[in-house]
């Protein structure tokens, strides 16, 4: 049975159009007929243009459809034999008066193409991916396309160089001589359909294309085209192609550099933005300096502080921002990056240009390096610690100065001593140093009584004063309350000439705060006692602030108001003091304490009493006399205790003595320290001892000396009327020594004044001594006063004493303190 075969038809001479009776006609018509007549098969022609025809042959409405060009597009859906029925190319064809050399010239020119051509397709995808737009224009067949163009209905027209070739002259248009897209042409057949007949075609084509007589070249020949196939000799087909690929790689090439630089710059844009947010939003001053210093980069904060934009910062130097010094300091730090190539971290003090600001940055530099390591520039991050400068300033002010004078503090004054010391024992041949302890003299009573706002303003005042008259290189420092030091570090070597000097600076000091000071207008004197403590071998900053302490202690003992240095005596009565207070623990637990007793007698009468001495039986030491340890009981508040004991033992005394006749009245008089007398249970102490004891108050007699009434009169006055209304009487004793004053004399309860016996001592020899004596006992006689005499050795003190009246007596002369029995005994 003969094939049927459904075949697209469409006008595109001389490859393919169909002949008066409709059948395929043309080189690739005829060549078919020339195939199906060999074969049997049946052609039926179907008319169509050729985007139908390509679509009623995928559709499956025709079975084959001549001069198809192969795409990989296409291969998708159509099969085609394998030798290429025709080779072709493309051409521009343009209308009269339109010239073109180039395919770029296509830029803004209207092409016509035929529509889902190969044409149509390559022209699109080029203009894409040139960029070069271009306006295309489809048409249903090629012969339309040339009427339109010769009709000036447009410009150029791209068509396959058979079609073009043919039929240019017909529509008077001119062929360009830009060619394009070599393609082969083929029958075709919907894909997976008809395979039989592209195996006839296949075998058919590749017996004829090898046979110049065969019926391929017949129809060639007959349709004009003389040329065979491969009229064009293969390397410029070969040359076409390559070109073409060229041109397609180097529109392709083109395309995608150009995509590639606007997408790199478009990210380069983003990532730009992104930086300089984060640079100008950080809290740093950011920048980049070339290697003569000129700014090429600033970020937000360093525009800010120089008052400009980022971008005028750019190409000027530090010395446009800031004063001389502070860019010469920053060059230097850059060059040290620049030249060394290494990271700086440094602190910079930047002052503006005007001088009216200044900041302080911690500053980190790093070199900038190209490909080769050569050092182009210089990064630089700059922090402003101006704030954590002043707050650290701040600390150390506090830290290390006294916030009311302003001076160095204790701490300070240590931490600089400390250095002195250890350089000086390190250089035994550098220059001596000295400390000088200075404390106010009765400071308290200032406090005390005009108030501390008051205090406060001499401290200040002191410190003023001291620091005006000493030199920068000595070190003034308050350590606390009234308490100054003076450091000197650079005196003489020589340890004589040094102590000197300290000893002049020392003086001068004294005599300097002797000068009265201003206080609520008025003028305040006061005085200062100074301790000097050299330095010297062995001896570490703190000893020697307590060596300075010791002295002035001891300027203080002597009466205040003056210099004194330390001593290794000074040394030794602190330590002795210290054993003295560890062994007055013990001593009362361990009864180490003996009361010995010295007779006081009545003119006429002999003795009446006897005053109670204390005696430290000391295990190692042996008998302690009170001078060598009451002080220190004081000083410590052990002397509570010890005098509890001595009122204690005194009055069992007196209660046993109470028992005989011949001593019934005798009364002992007990020594009652400061501490004990200003204590608030003093009074009710007394009385307890008292009841406890049994012992008669009248017969009790409480010394107390005159200093201890300088502090608290109106309260000591209270107790010895509360003790007086008991019974108890009061002598004061070593009277004349110190400054009573009549006035409280007459207010104190008293019953006896007793004659310290540095007069009694020369009242032989100093007429003075014998006046006072005289006055005391006028004293006493005027208030109603009994007066003792103590310390009377000889029998001339004692007939001096009765002439001028004395009536009591106590000495040596009648008896020394002696243990209860041999006081006893030498009574009988
Ligand atoms: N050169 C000389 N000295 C004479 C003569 N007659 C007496 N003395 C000494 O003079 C001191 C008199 O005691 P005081 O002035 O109360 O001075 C006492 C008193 O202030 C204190 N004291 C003694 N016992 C006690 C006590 O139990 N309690 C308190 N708080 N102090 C006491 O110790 C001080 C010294 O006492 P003592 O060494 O016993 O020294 C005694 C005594 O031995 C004399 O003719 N020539």
């Amino acid at each position: 049975a003969e094939r049927e075969v459904v075949v697209g038809v469409y006008q595109n001479a001389p490859k393919i159009t169909a002949d008066a009776d409709g059948q395929p006609s043309g080189i690739l018509g005829d060549l078919l007929g020339e195939i199906a007549r060999s074969q049997q098969w049946q052609l039926k022609p179907v008319q169509c243009d050729w985007a139908y025809c390509l679509q009623l042959l995928q559709a499956g409405e025709i079975d084959l459809l001549p001069d198809v060009a192969y795409t990989e597009q296409r291969a998708l859906q159509l099969d085609f034999h394998e030798t290429p029925a025709l080779y072709s190319w493309s051409q521009l064809y343009t209308a009269p008066g339109v010239s073109l050399n180039s395919i770029e010239q296509l830029a803004g020119k209207t092409v016509l193409v035929l529509q889902d051509s190969v044409q149509q397709h390559y022209l699109q995808r080029w203009s894409t991916e040139s960029g070069i737009a271009v306006q295309l224009s489809t048409v249903r067949s090629m012969p339309e396309a040339f009427a339109l163009l010769s009709a000036g209905q447009a410009e150029v027209v791209a068509a396959n160089h058979y079609f073009g070739q043919a039929q240019r002259n017909k529509y008077n248009l001119t062929q360009s001589n830009v060619i394009f897209q070599p393609s082969r042409l083929f029958y075709a057949t919907k894909k997976g359909y008809n395979q039989d007949l592209l195996t006839v075609i296949e075998t058919r084509l590749a017996q004829w294309q090898s046979n110049a007589s065969s019926p391929y070249y017949q129809v060639l020949q007959r349709w004009g085209t003389n040329t065979p196939q491969r009229q064009v000799p293969q390397y410029v087909w070969l040359i076409l192609a390559m070109l073409s690929s060229l041109l397609l790689l180097a529109l392709a090439g083109a395309w995608w550099l150009k995509r590639q630089v606007s997408d790199k710059t478009r990210h380069l844009q983003v990532s730009e933005d992104r930086l300089n947010t984060i640079l100008n939003s950080v809290d740093a001053h950011i920048y980049i300096k070339d290697i003569k210093g000129r700014y090429q980069y600033v970020n937000r904060k360093v525009a800010q502080l120089f008052g400009c934009e980022p971008a005028e910062a750019v190409g000027r130097r530090d010395d446009a921002f800031f004063d001389a010094a502070s860019s010469a300091n920053i060059q230097q730090n850059d060059q040290k990056v620049l030249q060394l190539g290494e990271r700086l971290v440094e602190e910079e003090y930047n002052t503006s240009l005007d001088g009216e600001q200044s900041h302080t940055f911690l500053s980190v530099k790093l070199p900038l390096r190209d490909n080769r390591g050569h050092i182009y520039a210089l990064c630089g991050i700059s922090t402003d610690i101006t704030e954590l400068k002043q707050h650290q300033q701040e600390i150390h002010q506090l830290a290390f100065y006294d916030v009311l004078t302003g001076l160095p503090n204790r701490r300070m004054v240590l931490e600089r001593l400390k250095h002195a010391v250890e350089f000086k024992q390190r250089q035994t041949d550098s220059a001596q140093g000295a400390l000088l302890f200075i404390d106010l003299d009765h400071f308290k009573d200032l406090n005390d009584s005009l108030g501390h706002a008051m205090g406060d303003q001499l401290l200040q005042q002191v410190a003023q004063r001291l620091q005006t008259h000493l030199r920068k290189v000595d070190t003034l420092a308050r350590l606390g309350g009234d308490e100054f030091v003076v450091l000197l570090t650079d005196l003489h070597p020589d340890i004589e000439l040094s102590s000197q000097k300290a000893s002049l600076i020392g003086e001068k000091i004294v005599q300097l705060l002797a000068e009265p000071f201003e206080l609520q207008e008025r003028p305040y004197t006061i005085s200062a006692s100074v301790g000097v403590a050299m330095f010297s071998d062995g001896c570490n900053s703190d000893e020697l602030l307590q060596r300075a302490d010791l002295a002035m202690y001891d300027a203080k003992d002597r009466g205040r108001n003056g210099v004194r240095f330390f001593n290794q005596q000074m040394q030794a009565d602190v330590s002795s003091r210290a054993d003295i207070v560890n062994g007055l623990r013990l001593a009362l637990a361990q009864q180490q304490f003996v009361l010995h007793f010295q007779p006081q007698l009545q003119r006429d009468a002999g003795v009446v009493g006897a005053e109670v001495l204390i005696r430290w039986q000391h295990p190692t030491e042996g008998m302690i006399a009170p001078a060598h340890f009451i002080p220190v009981a004081e000083s410590s508040g052990q002397i509570q205790a010890i005098g509890r004991w001595v009122l204690q033992q005194s009055c069992h005394q007196l209660a046993e003595w109470a028992r005989w006749p011949e001593t019934a009245n005798w009364y002992l008089a007990v020594n009652i320290s400061a501490r004990q007398l200003h204590s608030s249970g003093f009074v009710a102490e007394v009385s307890k001892v008292l009841q406890d004891s049994g012992a008669r108050p009248q017969c009790l007699v409480l010394e107390i000396t005159e200093s201890q009434l300088l502090q608290d009169i109106d309260s000591v006055i209270a107790k010895m009327q509360q003790l007086t209304a008991l019974g108890v009487r009061f002598s004061l004793d070593d009277f004349g020594t110190g400054y009573s004053s009549l006035s409280y004399l007459k207010r104190l309860p008293l019953r006896q004044l007793k004659i310290d016996r540095s007069f009694v001592r020369d009242i032989l020899t100093d007429p003075n001594d014998k006046a006072i004596i005289k006055t005391i006992l006028a004293l006493g006689q005027s208030l109603e006063l009994a007066v003792i005499a103590e310390g009377v050795e000889t029998d001339d003190q004692y007939q001096k004493l009765l002439q001028l009246g004395c009536q009591q007596f106590q000495g040596y002369y009648f008896g020394k303190p002696e243990s209860l029995d041999v006081f006893m005994k030498n009574c009988k």
